[in-house]
């Protein structure tokens, strides 16, 4: 638990993120500022300037350094903060995104009220992140990487069609690609023991694509990484897989698997002639390419929830 002895809240606003409700916003800035706080707004004009402002931002000024947007802009200020060390100021969330996943996460109510008394008076959560790597970069996570059927249903989403459908894109996406299905498998090493999957999610959280939960037992604080193995392939697994996930049974279907771990490498066992670059998507974002590593990161971040 740590207090926030430094009143002022830098408020990164991304303004294409999700619904875009800029009064949900102004109406938190207002109320922090009612409690004696110093607000300054700042709104990113492309994807990188909130991982850089994260970065750069000055700990003695700022107690908190929230974020108005979704998981994706969240992810750049987790990256932006992870090498930071212990100083660096509380991550503070206004969910204005179109999944929202780290707000369910950590409890945090949706209203003006409700998001702007975890800012002053909220618990800070410490975590690490998890970090997934190849050879032309690496990056940090809050949330989840993932392989398989929804890194491919992520990376044909645009920001123009997730901004003009909302989850519906997802819902449009997952059919085209069920339609272009290929069996590709995939190789999963946890901790130096081999697994197969048709799908992968490593993720440090209980919830995915919003309030569904994919790992019942995962908890953000603890420095562990939840293994998602989705062992059946073809068309009608993967349609049973994202009914259970919807229905909230997923943890209980057959062919369905959590392992834990800390040290866990994807691979491509065989592509089913699908002969493309295999996506990975981070925390929603189409990020990287198979094979990756992923571990934990070597730093912490605090992430503020309700008291
Ligand atoms: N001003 C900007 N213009 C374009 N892209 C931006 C800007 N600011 C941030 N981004 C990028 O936009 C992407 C999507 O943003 P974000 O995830 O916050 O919203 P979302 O996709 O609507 O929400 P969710 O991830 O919860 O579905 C992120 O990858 C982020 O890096």
């Amino acid at each position: 638990m740590n207090a926030i002895d430094a009143k002022a809240l830098l408020l990164i606003v991304n303004p294409t993120a999700g619904r875009r409700r800029r009064g949900l916003v102004d109406a938190v800035a207002a109320r922090v500022r009612a409690e004696g706080w110093t607000v300054d707004v700042v709104e990113t004009t492309a994807a990188g300037d909130a991982r850089r402002l994260a970065a750069t931002c000055d700990a003695r000024r700022y107690g908190v350094i929230a974020v108005a947007g979704g998981d994706g802009t969240i992810n750049e200020v987790v990256n932006g903060l992870a090498g930071r060390g212990e100083d660096a100021p509380a991550v503070g969330i206004v969910p204005l995104g179109t999944a929202n996943v780290l707000a369910h996460e950590l409890g945090l109510g949706f209203s003006a009220a409700a998001v702007a008394r975890t800012m002053t008076a909220g618990r800070a959560l410490v975590m690490q992140p998890g970090e997934a790597a190849n050879g032309t970069g690496a990056r940090c996570f809050s949330l989840m990487a993932g392989a398989g059927f929804d890194a491919k249903v992520v990376a044909g989403v645009s920001a123009p069609l997730k901004r003009r459908l909302g989850r519906a894109a997802y819902v449009w996406r997952s059919l085209v690609e069920a339609r272009r299905y290929r069996p590709v498998r995939y190789q999963v090493e946890i901790d130096g023991v081999r697994h197969e999957a048709s799908s992968v999610i490593v993720t440090r959280s209980r919830h995915y694509a919003g309030p569904y939960v994919v790992a019942p037992n995962a908890a953000l604080g603890e420095p562990l990484l939840h293994v998602c193995l989705f062992e059946r392939w073809g068309r009608s697994h993967t349609f049973r897989y994202g009914m259970a996930l919807l229905l909230g049974r997923l943890p209980r279907t057959a062919g369905y698997r959590v392992v834990t771990g800390r040290s866990v490498k994807v691979s491509v066992l065989n592509d089913a002639g699908e002969g493309r670059d295999q996506p990975v998507q981070i925390d929603g974002d189409n990020a990287l390419i198979l094979p990756v590593s992923i571990g934990l990161a070597a730093g912490a971040v605090r992430l503020l929830r309700p008291a």
